[in-house]
């Protein structure tokens, strides 16, 4: 069990991480004083397996209860959903006291918090998150959003939970894929921030999977990459500058899952490639040594993520895609490169060449 505070000039938040706290939920958000009315969003998936231990946590402690259910999947996180989401809440009399809990991965996650940062201009919000990925990152930190045809989280606010309520016994459920996906986040924290968490990473036998993990090293993921996340999120909230490292590997990213319409790598794995690519840039920038970026990519495979990118992925539809990056200045994208394991820097010098033959690799390999 580890809490962790989010702590920010307005509104900081607890990460609480405790097994079969799934059920203890109700409780924990009454502490927090809440309106009596909370709407579950959820997807179907994920509300057959623990809809009922939350409603029941919810009812047990007194608050009048709806639910929302989105189907599962990147290609439903769009305004469309949001809106649906918005007549539930009208349906049911939200007010501005009322509570939307994110009961999901981080589709979930992202898209209940949009609609919480914009019903009636902002109702309350709980995150309790249900894959390895929205455990270490997406419920953290206040990002939320959907895409927009033309790329990924295009359209958002920041608008931070009330809590965060971890409950790892659910990760018993996830499909290994998306446990996977997760691992990539994990390592991006290793490469960005904690260096001593890449290493427990690379002593581990398995990283691949839920059944496979010591459940003391997962335990140890959980809390070291929540707490790398909250250590960044306190010092920059809304990304004016440090937060840009949680980026790493999301330029080239986002632009291969948006390029291959949602359908192809799910967000963990196209992060995965994205760090290799980076990584890749860096070794030719002269910023980092081939033997570092050597272990961030057997590491990166050692979790079973892809390490090659599909050819149907053409390197200048990347080099156009992250055109529309968010880190973009005075229409110069900044990428994200690492020095060393555990430390990045931000920069804006990286040549469309360069980026090129990072995107050439990737596809090479295959
Ligand atoms: N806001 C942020 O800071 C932030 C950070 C990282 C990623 N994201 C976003 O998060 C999304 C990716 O999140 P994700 O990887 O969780 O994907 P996801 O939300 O699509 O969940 C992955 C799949 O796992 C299923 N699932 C989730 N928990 C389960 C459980 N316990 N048992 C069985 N099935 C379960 C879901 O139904 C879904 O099919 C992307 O949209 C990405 O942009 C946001
Ligand atoms: O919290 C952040 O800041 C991050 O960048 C975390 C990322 O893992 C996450 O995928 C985020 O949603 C990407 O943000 P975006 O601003 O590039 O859309
Ligand atoms: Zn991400």
């Amino acid at each position: 069990m580890s809490n962790i505070t989010v702590s920010l000039p307005q509104n900081s938040y607890e990460i609480a991480i405790s097994s079969g706290s799934l059920s203890q939920l109700g409780a924990k958000m009454k502490q927090l004083k809440l309106g009596e009315k909370v709407l579950v969003v959820s997807n179907p998936e994920v509300f057959g397996y623990y809809g009922d231990t939350c409603l029941q946590s919810l009812e047990e402690v007194g608050f009048e209860i709806y639910q929302h259910l989105i189907p599962a999947g990147e290609v439903h996180k769009h305004l469309q959903s949001i809106e649906k989401i918005y007549d539930t809440a009208l349906a049911n009399h939200l007010e501005r006291s009322s509570t939307l809990v994110a009961l999901g991965g981080g589709v979930i996650g992202d898209m209940t918090g949009f609609a919480a940062a914009t019903w009636l201009r902002g109702v309350n919000f709980v995150q309790v998150p249900t894959s390895l990925l929205a455990m270490v990152d997406a419920s953290v930190g206040g990002k939320t959003g959907v895409n927009h045809p033309q790329g990924k989280n295009l359209i958002g606010a920041f608008y931070q939970p009330k809590l965060v309520s971890i409950d790892p016994d659910v990760l018993q459920t996830l499909p290994e894929r998306e446990f996977r996906a997760g691992m990539a986040e994990v390592i991006k924290y290793g490469v960005i921030w904690d260096a001593e968490l890449f290493s427990e990473l690379e002593q581990a036998e398995h990283i691949d999977s839920f059944e496979s993990i010591e459940p003391e090293l997962l335990n140890t993921i959980l809390a070291r990459s929540c707490q790398a996340k909250a250590d960044v999120v306190s010092q920059d909230e809304k990304e004016a500058g440090l937060r840009a490292i949680l980026n790493y590997g999301h330029t080239i990213g986002h632009a291969i899952e948006s390029l291959t319409d949602y359908q192809e790598y799910v967000h963990g794995e196209a992060v995965a490639l994205g760090m290799i690519a980076a990584g890749e840039i860096a070794i030719q920038m002269g910023s980092w040594k081939e033997a570092a970026a050597n272990r961030q990519n057997k590491l990166i495979a050692k979790a079973g993520l892809p390490t090659t990118v599909s050819a149907k992925v053409k390197v200048k539809d990347v080099l156009e895609a992250i055109k529309s990056d968010k880190k973009v200045k005075s229409g110069k994208v900044h990428f994200i490169l690492p020095k060393k394991i555990g430390a990045v820097k931000i920069t804006d010098k990286v040549s469309s060449d360069v980026v090129k033959e990072s995107v050439l690799q990737l596809i090479g390999n295959s």
